[in-house]
């Protein structure tokens, strides 16, 4: 999608995609990753996503990546947390001692800003974008993380026809022809989700599973 898209949904606090507790695969499928507890984790188009509050509480150094400022300012004062603020290159940089996000577009970030990151979360970064820009955010993403570095990828899939994204349905197809250059994949869970997600129901959408994605980034 492009900028405006997001920045016009965050001005009208449109934001159907934030939840309000952390996410539950989250929560049950990181200690898959087997990371040391301050392990920097780099959080791609986060939102103001409580995830990150999450990760924090494990030891992680939390680095976040988001477009829009407001995102950004409601995360820190929703979660009651004293910031400062710099600026990096083309992007603002929050910064409290455990959660920095860069506030900026993810293609303007360099790999040298984050030489120090392990693992990387990405939960509707990879949905949020339409099929013929989903590639180019993928190889951003591998270039952004260093070799080695271990991931978890959360998708949707539905039939595409029936629903206008964002998010957009992401098959395991797709999964595994388009970022197994770059990683290695193992898809943990696979679920039914349909009945959760009201959206889809009331849009009458034949089905929806939600899958989670253990990533390694190949050297
Ligand atoms: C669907 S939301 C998901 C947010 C978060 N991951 C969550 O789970 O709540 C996608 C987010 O990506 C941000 N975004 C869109 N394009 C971006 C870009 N080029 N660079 C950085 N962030 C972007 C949007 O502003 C929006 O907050």
């Amino acid at each position: 999608m492009q900028p405006s898209f997001w920045h016009d949904k965050w001005d009208a606090q449109q934001v159907g995609f934030h939840l309000s507790a952390v996410n539950p695969l989250l929560v049950k499928y990181w200690p898959q990753l087997e990371l040391d507890a301050n392990a920097q984790v780099f959080v791609p188009l986060c939102g103001k996503s409580l995830d990150m509050c999450f990760l924090a509480e494990q030891g992680h150094e939390v680095l976040g990546c988001e477009l829009n400022e407001l995102a950004v300012q409601q995360f820190y004062r929703e979660n009651e947390l004293a910031f400062d603020i710099s600026t990096l290159a083309e992007h603002q940089r929050f910064h409290t001692e455990q959660v920095t996000i860069y506030q900026g577009d993810i293609f303007s970030l360099d790999a040298a800003e984050m030489p120090n990151t392990q693992a990387f979360y990405d939960r509707a970064a990879l949905i949020a974008w339409p099929e013929e820009m989903r590639s180019a955010y993928a190889r951003q993403l591998a270039k952004l993380v260093p070799a080695n570095s271990t991931g978890l990828l959360i998708t949707l899939d539905y039939p595409q026809a029936e629903l206008n994204g964002p998010p957009f349905a992401v098959s395991d197809d797709w999964v595994q022809a388009n970022l197994a250059t770059d990683f290695e994949i193992e898809r943990l869970s696979s679920e039914d989700v349909l009945s959760e997600n009201p959206r889809f129901v009331n849009k009458q959408v034949s089905w929806l599973t939600e899958s989670v994605y253990k990533l390694i980034r190949k050297g």
